[in-house]
């Protein structure tokens, strides 16, 4: 990336995972809070609108509970994010009020972002908040989401969040400086890789688990969310959260950390198709579709389709995938799964006959389907 230097972003998103707002002891890391709300505070003065996505409310909970552990069952990961998410916004409410500035707190599910109305909605509020001169200290609704249907991690949520509010710059903070040859915490030999500007299947490798006891996810879900920044057309920088001045450092462009070159931008519904909304099923192509969908940029007709699975209704978000079974796609599909299975294979000139009526010659509209590069 010829210029990393971001002070012209007018507006970005930092993230701050859990094992960088607590101490070894499971006592919170005041110091970070107080790094953080000074540097957000002045990047805030400059005239940047920011959002804080912030982990951290199970380990809080766990501190404030005298639990040294992890809990392993999810009603109790739960109480104690309940208990930790409010130790956390006392936190950020005092030290921030130090520096002048309004936080308010936003917890988000997957619903909120796979629902296409509840999506918007969440964007209003977040653009309300922003306008307000509020920063917006966001975090999954831990104490009411089910395992089935969370998004699990802050890194996903924080990618999501910057495709939400179409920002430029998403920051990762954790306990690694960045993205290494291998999980240096397994390998000494491994080096720090500077710049990504793909993620394919050779970065993906590279990635290991949480490193700490508080971490979710490790580089794994910090490369997927990489992914989901790159298409919103933001960039992205992974940095270690103790370097001082961290954030300041990342914003005016010294070579820090890893950064990720924005990718080509997907509108904002392809967008929200792809990494946002529910899949509700799989269609299965042949290699004919499979070239007319990634080569030439055209519509799924029901000739190309070879199998349909799962539940789904006209309106939902379906995956494709291709004769190797890797999902080359995702779309909206303009038949339900039932309709489906009885015109695939045909042509659409027998789609009339076969469904006594025909409302679309193709099963996804390429307006509706983003491919998976
Ligand atoms: N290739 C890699 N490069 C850097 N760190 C890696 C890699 N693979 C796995 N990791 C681990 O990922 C950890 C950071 O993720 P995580 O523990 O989830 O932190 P956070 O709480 O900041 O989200 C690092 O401490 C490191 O042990
Ligand atoms: N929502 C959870 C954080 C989950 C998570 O992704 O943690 P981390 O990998 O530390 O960013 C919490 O507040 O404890």
């Amino acid at each position: 990336m010829k210029n990393r230097d971001f002070s012209r972003v007018k507006r970005l998103v930092v993230k701050v995972g859990s094992s960088s707002l607590a101490h070894a002891t499971g006592k919170l890391n005041l110091y970070q809070f107080e790094q953080l709300a000074v540097q957000l505070a002045d990047l805030h003065n400059q005239g940047k609108e920011i959002l804080l996505v912030t982990s951290g409310a199970v380990g809080a909970g766990l501190g404030k509970l005298g639990l040294r552990r992890r809990p392993k069952t999810m009603p109790e990961k739960q109480a104690a994010a309940a208990v930790g998410q409010g130790v956390l916004m006392q936190m950020y409410e005092k030290f921030f009020a130090e520096y002048g500035v309004t936080v308010g707190q936003v917890l988000l599910s997957r619903e909120d972002f796979s629902d296409r109305r509840r999506f918007l909605n969440a964007r209003n509020t977040m653009y309300a908040l922003l306008g307000m001169g509020v920063i917006p200290i966001i975090n999954e609704n831990d104490t009411v989401s089910i395992e089935e249907i969370r998004l699990g991690d802050n890194d996903t949520l924080s990618a999501l969040v910057t495709g939400l509010v179409d920002a430029e710059l998403l920051v990762l903070l954790s306990d690694i400086d960045g993205v290494y040859t291998a999980d240096p915490r397994k390998d000494p030999a491994a080096v720090i890789i500077s710049e990504i500007d793909e993620i394919n299947e050779q970065v993906e490798s590279l990635a290991g688990g949480a490193g700490s006891g508080l971490g979710t996810g490790g580089m794994t879900t910090k490369l997927q969310a990489a992914k989901i920044a790159m298409r919103s057309g933001a960039a992205m920088v992974i940095a270690r959260a103790a370097e001082k001045n961290i954030i300041r450092r990342v914003v005016t462009g010294e070579p820090l950390g890893t950064v990720f070159c924005p990718g080509n931008k997907l509108d904002n519904k392809k967008h929200w198709i792809m990494y946002s909304s529910a899949v509700q099923g799989k269609i299965s192509i042949d290699e004919g579709a499979s070239r007319a969908l990634v080569k030439n940029g055209k519509s799924l007709l029901p000739s190309g389709v070879v199998k349909v699975e799962g539940v789904f209704e006209m309106g939902n978000t379906v995956c494709i995938s291709g004769p190797d079974g890797r999902q080359i796609a995702r779309g909206i599909t303009n038949y339900a799964a039932e309709e489906l299975k009885k015109i695939m294979g045909k042509k659409t000139s027998e789609i009339a006959v076969v469904l006594g009526s025909k409302d679309y010659d193709e099963v996804i509209h390429r307006n509706n389907l983003v491919l998976d590069c």
